[in-house]
């Protein structure tokens, strides 16, 4: 859109069933705060609203798991997503939630509106049923084979694996959720939005009208979509917990939650409009308002499809100009996910790194997910640090102090300009459009690589001029050189602002920085004019060093989780066929004690034991040898199989076999009596 009036920029709803972890941040929240500031810092009128997503079937099973309402679900996630995100920057105008009256006033006349106008097609259907649990299944509720990619473990309304949305019945296979059973069908009375009715609008709106200027990975899903030809979609449940469908007919009935959600946005900016004075409907509703939505690729069909119809059918909003969705983020080669617990939490990274936020943002937006997944390492996450010392934290430092050092403080008067003076002022001026250019395409990744080329633009002057050797001979030209270092420094201060806003306020306070707005840069030679007095005092480090033992904690405790989750994953081997009590009563096992133990040469697994089973001593070959040394052993009781047939092992005659099981490290353990008086020789039946 061309010269738009005002901006209403979204940012996807986090789920509050869990708290917010670096892949949202990369996906969503991250590159949507760098956009945000970056208009507002263009003087532009943004509204950038998001909150917490607090209905759906995720929380209620949470909820059950947990023996707590979903309230307190919400209530516990709200909370810290809230919070973290506050302290790491992100500079929403207005964080809501979906609990909020005016999202349940707001959500609920939207639908009333819809269906007053007919916009819906009411249909009994046969639904998927648990009558285990009483309960329709729908969404999370059922798992079974996606009919698009065969992946067995879908849920009713979407793939995770191909990210396909269907309807609970489509799934091949289904299986309850809640109790594992086979669901039934039964009639229930549903509201379906009729995609395939708004087909024609989407395929000219999207494919025709967005060729251009919707990213690829984008374009590319909604065309896929749209060319599979699009059915209708419920857009109510049978739950209890939700926003009550608000009309006749509709008792124990709830919106969908991607119904409700997305107007989560309109509901927080009503919020944001009230308690700031402001009229929210031309954020909304007037054409010349650029609407965005930041989301992840798993957010897609709901932001480009299903909200954008709904839009249309109401008829009085306006459509999202550019739905700049990015990829996914692993994290050290694995899957981000939040039940496996693997992630990196953000108010955990807070704690552990307080007041290092800008060296998070910058790895997140330099290895950002735009095009293709991608993965965060920490050690990466260390190199990156590194660079902005090296690059951002060098220059600054070098301005700073010499300009104390050789002026008090007080910007020096420059005198004429060299060459170099002028290369580097003329490239400086470039800054501006160029980042821009990149940021109004959503291309993050290349932006916060040019802001740190102007840092590094900076340090190569200065190691070029050398103001610190010249200062012996040349102290009128070393002024010229400090004063073109000032105005770099005061660009870069406002031009990382929307990348890392925690180091460009710090510099922007020890410049004491007079307000400088992005394009002031371009036509500005004194953006800190001569005689302008800076901070005094020992600059501080911007980006102190990560430390080695840092990242090695963190990355032990990533080892931790996979461990943990392992054990979490060994399945229990399946019952044997059945065995009769004759065939129980053929095992003669007694019990024994082992009186010498010795490694068998050669062998890595095996022990020769000499066992006292009471009917004789004997020598027993056992592959315990990884688990136990033969010298602690002895003088052990154990449970010996004594009619087991004789067998060779490495040459030696095995007459038995000492039973033995496995704990959850893979340490064999010894099967034995519980108490140490059980004489060699008890049977045991
Ligand atoms: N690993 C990731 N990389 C990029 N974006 C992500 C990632 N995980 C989630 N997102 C995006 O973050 C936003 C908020 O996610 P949401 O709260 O819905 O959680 P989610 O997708 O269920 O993730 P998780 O299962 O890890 O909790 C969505 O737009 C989603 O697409
Ligand atoms: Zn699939």
């Amino acid at each position: 859109m061309q010269d738009p009036k005002r901006y209403t920029l979204t940012a996807a709803l986090p789920y509050t069933n869990g708290p917010i972890h670096i892949g949202h941040l990369a996906g969503v929240y991250v590159p949507a705060d760098i956009y945000a500031r970056y208009l507002r810092l263009i003087g532009k009128d943004v509204v950038f609203v998001c909150g917490s997503d607090e209905h759906g079937v995720p929380i209620t099973i949470k909820a059950k798991k947990e023996g707590v309402t979903p309230q307190d679900v919400v209530d516990k996630y709200h909370a810290i997503i809230k919070k973290s995100f506050e302290d790491f920057g992100i500079s929403f105008d207005n964080y809501s939630r979906t609990s909020a009256e005016v999202h349940h006033e707001t959500a609920s006349e939207f639908f009333k509106t819809l269906h007053d106008k007919g916009e819906f097609v009411e249909k009994v259907e046969q639904q998927l049923y648990d009558a285990d649990a009483k309960q329709f299944l729908a969404d999370r509720f059922v798992i079974g084979t996606c009919p698009k990619c065969g992946n067995e473990e879908s849920y009713g309304d979407q793939c995770e694996k191909c990210g396909t949305s269907h309807n609970a019945t489509d799934l091949i296979n289904p299986k309850s959720a809640i109790t594992g059973g086979v669901p039934s069908l039964k009639e229930t009375k549903h509201w379906f939005l009729p995609l395939d009715k708004h087909e024609p609008f989407l395929r000219q709106w999207i494919l025709e009208d967005h060729k251009n200027d919707w990213k690829t990975n984008v374009y590319g899903q909604c065309k896929s979509w749209i060319e599979d030809g699009l059915r209708p979609r419920a857009v109510t449940r049978d739950l209890d917990w939700g926003i009550p469908v608000p009309v006749e007919g509709a008792d124990g009935k709830v919106l969908y939650v991607w119904f409700d959600a997305p107007i989560g946005y309109i509901s927080a900016t009503k919020e944001w409009a009230e308690n700031n004075g402001k009229d929210w409907k031309p954020y909304w509703k007037e054409k010349d308002t650029k609407l965005v939505h930041f989301i992840g690729k798993d957010n897609i069909v709901f932001h480009c499809i299903i909200f954008p119809a709904m839009l249309k059918a109401e008829g009085s909003y306006v459509l999202p100009d550019n739905v700049p969705s990015n990829e996914f983020l692993n994290l050290e080669g694995n899957k981000l996910s939040t039940s496996k617990n693997w992630a990196v939490w953000l108010h955990e990274y807070l704690e552990d790194f307080p007041d290092r936020q800008d060296a998070l943002r910058y790895t997140l937006t330099a290895t950002a997910p735009e095009t293709k997944d991608n993965d965060f390492t920490w050690k990466d996450f260390q190199a990156r640090n590194k660079e902005l010392a090296d690059n951002y934290g060098n220059f600054i430092n070098r301005v700073l102090v010499l300009t104390n050092k050789y002026y008090s403080g007080v910007v020096p008067t420059p005198n004429e300009y060299l060459e170099a003076d002028i290369d580097v002022l003329d490239e400086l001026k470039k800054f501006p459009a160029d980042i821009a250019f990149s940021l109004e395409r959503y291309r993050f990744r290349e932006a916060n690589l040019k802001m740190m080329n102007l840092a590094r633009l900076g340090n190569k002057y200065l190691a070029e001029q050398e103001p610190w050797k010249l200062v012996k001979t040349d102290e009128e030209r070393v002024k010229t050189i400090m004063y073109v270092s000032l105005q770099i420094a005061t660009a870069l201060a406002t031009l990382s602002e929307p990348f890392i806003p925690f180091a460009s306020n710090t510099l922007q306070d020890l410049l004491q920085q007079p307000e400088t707005k992005w394009y002031d840069i371009e036509e500005k030679t004194d953006l800190i004019p001569s005689g302008h007095k800076i901070k005094e005092g020992k600059a501080p480090i911007l980006f102190p060093q990560i430390e080695d033992e840092e990242i090695q904690k963190q990355l032990d405790r990533l080892e931790a989780i996979k461990v943990a989750n392992e054990k979490a994953n060994k399945v229990v081997e399946p019952q044997k066929d059945t065995a009769t009590f004759d065939d129980f009563t053929k095992l003669d096992l007694r019990v024994g004690t082992i009186v010498e133990a010795e490694k068998m040469p050669k062998a890595k697994k095996l022990l020769v034991l000499k066992v006292d089973t009471g009917i004789d001593t004997r020598t027993i070959v056992s592959g315990i040898a990884e688990s136990f040394k033969a010298e602690d052993i002895i003088g052990k009781k154990v449970t010996v199989l004594v009619n087991l047939a004789p067998r060779k092992l490495r040459g030696v005659e095995s007459e038995g076999m000492i039973l033995m099981s496995e704990n959850e490290d893979g340490k064999l353990v010894f099967v034995n009596p519980d108490e140490e008086d059980v004489a060699n020789g008890a049977t045991i039946a």
